[in-house]
C-alpha cells in the first residue's frame, strides 16, 4: 500500500526519528492516545483512531517541512525552530508558530573554544574560523559582534544568503563539531550542550550562550485543520500535566487550613471537604512532582495527618 496517496484527508504530525527528543516524543503520542505501528524503514505512519499521518524525520529538518510543507504540526528543539528563522530572508515573518513547551530535551548553544588557550571572549573569535551545524544562528551571532546590522538578503528560490561583509569564517559541519578545534579545522565552535560531558572529553570550554533550548509543539501558521491541531494540543497539554504534578491528599484541623493551603494552593485551587470531625478537613491538591517532599516535610509541621501522594494517569486542564 503506498502510505503517499493516503496523506490527503489527514492531519501531518512530524516527530524526530532518531536522537535525543525520540524516546520522550512517543511517551507523549502515547499518552495522548494516538495509536500507530511503524514498519521499519518507513517514514510515515498512518494513526489508527483519529485522520493523523505522522512522519518521522530527523529534528533539524521539522521547522522547513512545517513551516513551508503541508505539514501541521511538528515536536522538535526550540534551537532548531529558531535555526529555521535565523535562515529566512531579512524581515520574513516565522513561517512557524509555537504550542507549548514540552518539558523535556532542555539543553543550551553555545561558543566553545579551547579550555587551555587565550581566547575567553566571543568578541577575539570575530574574524576568526568557527565550526558549527547551526550557521543561521551563528552568522547572526558573530554579526551583532560585528556591529553588522540589516541581516540577510533574499536571494535565489527565497534562501536566504548569508549575511554579507560578515569578517568571521562560519563553516558547516553535519556532527561531531567538538572535533574541529583539535583538528586545526576551527578556532571555536558554536555547539549544543546538554550535560557538558563532550564539552569537557573535547579540551573545549564555553565562554558564551547563543540559545537555551527546550522540546516544543509546533504548528503550522497555515494549517487547515485548527480544529484538530488543537485538540491533539490539548491532549499533549494534559499528558504534560499528568507528569508534571502529582495529586496530595491529607487531613488538616481547621484552624491549620491557611497554613496548609498556603504549603499547597494547587494548580488552580485545592478542594477541601469537611470531616466527620467538625475540627478537621480533607484537602486534595495538584502539587509538582519536584516540590512533594518538601511538601509533606512543611504540611506535617503544620500539623496535617494521613498524607497521600497519588501519580495522575491523565488530565486535561481545560
Ligand atoms: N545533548 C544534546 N545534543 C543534541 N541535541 C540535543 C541534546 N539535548 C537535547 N537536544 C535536542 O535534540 C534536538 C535534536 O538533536 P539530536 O542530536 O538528538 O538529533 P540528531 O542530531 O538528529 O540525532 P543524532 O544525534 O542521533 O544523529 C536538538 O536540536 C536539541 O533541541
Ligand atoms: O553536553 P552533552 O550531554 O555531552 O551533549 C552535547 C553533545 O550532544 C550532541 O551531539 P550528538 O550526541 O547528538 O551527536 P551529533 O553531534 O552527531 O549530533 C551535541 O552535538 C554535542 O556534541
Ligand atoms: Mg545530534
Amino acid at each position: 500500500m503506498e502510505l503517499v496517496n493516503h496523506l490527503e484527508d489527514r492531519l501531518l504530525f512530524a516527530v524526530p526519528k532518531k536522537g535525543r527528543l525520540q524516546a520522550a516524543t512517543l511517551d507523549l503520542l502515547s499518552g495522548s492516545d494516538i495509536q500507530f505501528r511503524r514498519e521499519a524503514r518507513l517514514d510515515i505512519a498512518l494513526v489508527k483512531n483519529l485522520p493523523i499521518a505522522l512522519i518521522f524525520l530527523p529534528a533539524a529538518d521539522i521547522p522547513t517541512f512545517v513551516g513551508e510543507g503541508r505539514v501541521d504540526l511538528g515536536i522538535t528543539g526550540r534551537d532548531q525552530v529558531a535555526e529555521h528563522d535565523a535562515k529566512l530572508p531579512f524581515g520574513q515573518p516565522s513561517t512557524v508558530e509555537e504550542v507549548m513547551d514540552l518539558g523535556f530535551g532542555d539543553c543550551r548553544l553555545q561558543v566553545q573554544v579551547p579550555e587551555r588557550g587565550d581566547l575567553n571572549e566571543p568578541s577575539q573569535l570575530t574574524g576568526k574560523k568557527i565550526v558549527t551545524s547551526f550557521t543561521g544562528l551563528t552568522e547572526d551571532y558573530f554579526a551583532k559582534l560585528e556591529g553588522i546590522a540589516g541581516g540577510r538578503k533574499e536571494s535565489i528560490n527565497n534562501t536566504a544568503s548569508p549575511v554579507p561583509n560578515l569578517k568571521t569564517q562560519i563553516r558547516f559541519v553535519g556532527g561531531s563539531v567538538e572535533a574541529a578545534c583539535a583538528l586545526g579545522v576551527a578556532d571555536g565552535i558554536v555547539d549544543l550542550v546538554e550535560s557538558g560531558e563532550t564539552m569537557k572529553a573535547a579540551g573545549l570550554k564555553a565562554i558564551a550562550t547563543v540559545v537555551e533550548s527546550t522540546a516544543v509543539l509546533i504548528k503550522s501558521k497555515q494549517s487547515a485543520n485548527v480544529k484538530l491541531v488543537d485538540l491533539i494540543a490539548a491532549r499533549i497539554r494534559g499528558v504534560i500535566t499528568a507528569q508534571k504534578y502529582i495529586l496530595c491528599h491529607y487531613n488538616v484541623p481547621r484552624s491549620k487550613l491557611a497554613h496548609a493551603t498556603d504549603i499547597t494552593p494547587g494548580k488552580r485551587a485545592p478542594t477541601i471537604t469537611a470531616l466527620e470531625e467538625s475540627e478537621w478537613v480533607a484537602v486534595s491538591s495538584m502539587v509538582e512532582k519536584k516540590e512533594i517532599a518538601t511538601v509533606m516535610d512543611r504540611l506535617t509541621a503544620v500539623g496535617a495527618t494521613d498524607i497521600l501522594v497519588l501519580e495522575i494517569a491523565n488530565s486535561r486542564t481545560g
